[in-house]
């Protein structure tokens, strides 16, 4: 495995060239998510804005993104490169650039992702493949605000890593890792949108470290996670038995990165907190009789304790909405979405186990309960499947 890490992921490259208590429907019988449904949550997205909630903006991504779907089911046989005019100087053959910049992702994935390049082995090598440059790209942008070169970050940098994104899509490549993306995005029906959200979501990281309310919260969660459940689905494929509208199985996709999102926010309070954000809704911090300053102090009272009880229930139910997709996934992308599932989701038992303080410590998954939770994850991604096909 050749060293790969955050600051050569990063190193210039040569230029180539709303609350509700229910689930509501919608008229084509998908059932929307009640992102705002937890009892103890007593805020109302569409109280706060009454225009027109964040649930509301991201479903029409999610509606987008599933007509392309439909309409577009595979676009085979194009080829994404004029590989002579975008890639020189990088000292690879020809005839094998391709497998080279998709092996080069999975290095990346193996590297950052372990769990979920070893639940990617299951996977068709042609999906298994699309799914490691899909998240090359997303940890790239990730890093440009989160990795060691992020206090030099401007919203010029992220307009040109936009500009690049566009270039892709059009089968202009910047480097090896852009290649295999934009071989991706030409042979399956990928759309641009949650990519530009995801950078969208960079921006709104630079200048805000405060969020109102839950809208605010769950924009920013789609932004930089929501949009990798969207871009994952047209790759990892859907199960052609499956008789699940296109929609529903794009929110639970959703579902599972705003839950992971969620997540990981609940986990890194006290983190983020020593860098002055505090990625949780002040109006819910309030009426529970918490403020930024408590959060900064770091103390764990009951008023955080009951806090923290509602905060992870919220994400939970994103869980259980993200589970209800899995099923209908091509059977080959259930195990890696599975055992991501479960490992994200205990970090949560984690926190509960040490008694709320996520202050000082770091809830974390040891190792026996993540290797205990692979076969798990391959019991419900495929052996549960085939025996309820048996009955
Ligand atoms: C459920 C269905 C139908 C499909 C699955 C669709 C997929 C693959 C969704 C996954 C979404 C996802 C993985 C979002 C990323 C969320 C996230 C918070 C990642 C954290 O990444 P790191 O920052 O590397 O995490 P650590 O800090 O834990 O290392």
């Amino acid at each position: 495995m050749s060293g790969v890490n955050a600051n050569s992921l990063l190193s210039p490259m040569p230029r180539i060239s709303s609350s509700s208590s229910s689930s509501s429907s919608r008229s084509n019988g998908c059932k929307r998510l009640s992102l705002f449904s937890c009892g103890v949550l007593a805020s109302s997205a569409a109280v706060a804005n009454p225009s027109r909630s964040s649930e509301e903006r991201v479903y029409e991504v999610v509606l987008k993104q599933a007509a392309l779907v439909r309409e577009l089911p595979k676009r085979d046989g194009e080829t994404a490169l004029d590989w002579n005019k975008t890639i020189q100087n990088e000292g690879i053959s020809d005839g094998n650039l391709l497998d080279e910049a998709y092996s080069r992702c999975g290095e990346v994935c193996a590297e950052y992702a372990k769990t979920f390049y070893l639940g990617t082995q299951l996977m068709t090598p042609e999906r298994r493949r699309a799914v490691w440059a899909i998240y090359v790209w997303c940890r790239r942008t990730d890093e440009l605000v989160d990795g060691p070169n992020a206090s030099h970050i401007t919203p010029k940098a992220l307009e040109r890593w936009e500009k690049r994104l566009t270039d892709l899509f059009e089968g202009r490549a910047y480097d090896m890792y852009d290649a295999a993306l934009s071989d991706t995005v030409s042979k399956y029906p990928v759309d641009i949108q949650p990519f530009k959200d995801m950078i969208e979501g960079m921006r709104l990281d630079l200048r805000k470290s405060r969020y109102e309310n839950f809208d605010e919260l769950y924009l920013y969660c789609y932004y930089v996670a929501g949009t990798v459940g969207l871009m994952s689905v047209p790759v990892m494929g859907l199960a052609p038995e499956s008789k699940a509208s296109v929609e529903s199985v794009y929110n639970a996709a959703l579902a599972l990165g705003l839950a992971n999102q969620l997540t990981n926010i609940l986990r890194d309070v006290g983190e983020d907190a020593r860098r002055g954000k505090v990625y949780l809704p002040q109006d819910e911090l309030a009426q529970a009789g918490l403020c930024d300053d408590d959060i900064f102090r770091g103390k764990v009272t009951e008023k955080w304790r009951s806090f923290m009880k509602g905060q992870i229930k919220r994400a939970r139910m994103f869980f259980d909405e993200a589970e209800k997709g899995i099923g209908e996934l091509n059977e080959a992308s259930r195990w890696p979405v599975w055992a991501s599932l479960m490992l994200y989701k205990q970090i949560l038992d984690s926190i509960e186990a040490n008694d709320y303080d996520n202050f000082t410590k770091r809830a974390y998954v040891g190792k026996a309960k993540k290797l205990l939770s692979l076969p798990i994850a391959f019991g419900k991604a495929v052996v549960a499947p085939q025996i309820s096909k048996m009955w």
